[in-house]
């Protein structure tokens, strides 16, 4: 439920529509032979009051994506609407009076050093025009919101890292927008500040119910707030889902590196070296299975074994919480004669878990 006391007065939600939508989008830097398109006919829609996440291998055209949002770069096609309204049409102060809807942190925090944590927060405020007395009443509750109430008349270089995303989340909530953007946000922090970060982000979404859409190139920031999640590569956005479902079951290759990268649960090294991508006469297949929903509570693997007249040899096993869902995970040799195996796959198909097959085994080696 939204706070009150960060209510926007006079600025309701202008459309039913999704509160973020690109459409059709593309980024050229550059002309002639040496141009790089950056984007590539992006289409993405993000619900009011979601955190959508998308991420992607270094160059694959995260930043220019997000800056294109509140056209910090300026899309080369395509259309941009932030609650209902287009942005590319805009420009000069019109565009400036958009951008307040629409807060955004940065991987380095960008804070003012010569500015007090105080007046960092109060910066945006002040080129807004509002007077001293309100700005004095909008920046005490923001910095009470993220924790730095005793700070407010430190200097940045004074502050932690932590500390210092902290006072660029308040500065980025300042002008009450509808939308935050956060351009890999906890890259340069500590796995410990980055998860009080990533809290504090999650915390500010659910009480002002503010939309969030943030890049990152670590998985550990999706799992941990995003609801949904969009995967880009050359510029392209390749693939899209729901978070417990992009991680039970990636729909790319390069979605079960990042996966495979992120639970590290790869086949043992002696076991790498045996295998061979085609089945042969006497081999059998190993294979990497995901599953989540009721599939983990099941005892599928002996219901396997039993139906199918096959051996499960389980190499490697893991369970994790992905939100509020449970991923299993397993890397498995399944034992058995070539029909019974295909249809030991088979089987495991129809009961909704993901499975890849790593390659194939020598049956006596
Ligand atoms: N101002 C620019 N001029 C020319 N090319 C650019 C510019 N900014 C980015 N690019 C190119 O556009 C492509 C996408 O870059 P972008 O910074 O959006 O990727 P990224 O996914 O954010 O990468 P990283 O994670 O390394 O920051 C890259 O090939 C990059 O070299």
């Amino acid at each position: 439920m939204p706070c009150d006391c960060f209510a926007r007065p006079g600025a309701p939600t202008q459309s039913t529509g999704p509160m973020i939508k690109l459409s059709n989008l593309s980024k050229t830097y550059g002309s002639g032979p040496g141009a790089v398109q950056a984007l590539k006919t992006i289409d993405l829609e993000v619900p009011e009051g979601a955190i959508h996440g998308v991420i992607g291998l270094s160059g694959a055209g995260k930043s220019t994506l997000i800056r294109c949002v509140n056209l910090l770069e300026r899309p080369t096609t395509g259309s941009v609407r932030v609650d209902g309204q287009e942005l590319t049409e805009l420009s000069g102060a019109a565009l400036n009076q958009a951008r307040h809807q629409i807060g955004m942190i940065f991987q380095h925090f960008n804070l003012l050093s010569s500015r007090s944590v105080y007046a960092n927060v109060a910066l945006p405020l002040e080129l807004m025009g509002v007077n001293k007395t309100e700005i004095r009443e909008r920046v005490a509750p923001l910095l009470d919101l993220v924790g730095l109430a005793d700070k407010r008349d430190q200097y940045p270089s004074q502050l932690s890292g932590g500390q210092k995303q902290r006072v660029a989340i308040a500065r980025a909530l300042a002008s009450r927008p509808k939308v935050l953007l956060c351009d890999e946000a906890t890259s340069a922090l500590d796995p410990h500040t980055t998860g009080a970060i990533l809290d504090l982000l999650q915390d500010i979404n659910r009480r002002l119910g503010l939309t969030i859409l943030l890049i990152t190139h670590e998985m550990e920031v999706v799992k941990r707030i995003c609801h949904r999640v969009g995967l880009i590569s050359g510029g392209e956005l390749v693939e899209e889902a729901e978070v417990g479902d992009f991680f039970t079951a990636p729909r790319t290759e390069l979605g079960r590196h990042f996966l495979n990268d992120f639970l590290q649960l790869e086949p043992p090294a002696a076991l790498v070296e045996r295998l061979e991508p085609a089945p042969g006469a006497h081999t059998h297949p190993v294979v990497r299975l995901a599953f989540g929903g009721d599939a983990v509570s099941t005892p599928l693997i002996s219901r396997l074994a039993r139906e199918c007249g096959i051996d499960v040899s389980i190499l490697e096993a893991k369970v994790e919480s992905i939100q509020e869902r449970t991923l299993g995970l397993m890397i498995a040799e399944l034992i058995g004669g070539a029909e019974e195996t295909a249809r030991a796959i088979a089987y495991l198909e129809t009961h909704d878990l993901d499975v890849e097959v790593l390659g194939h085994v020598q049956r006596d080696a």
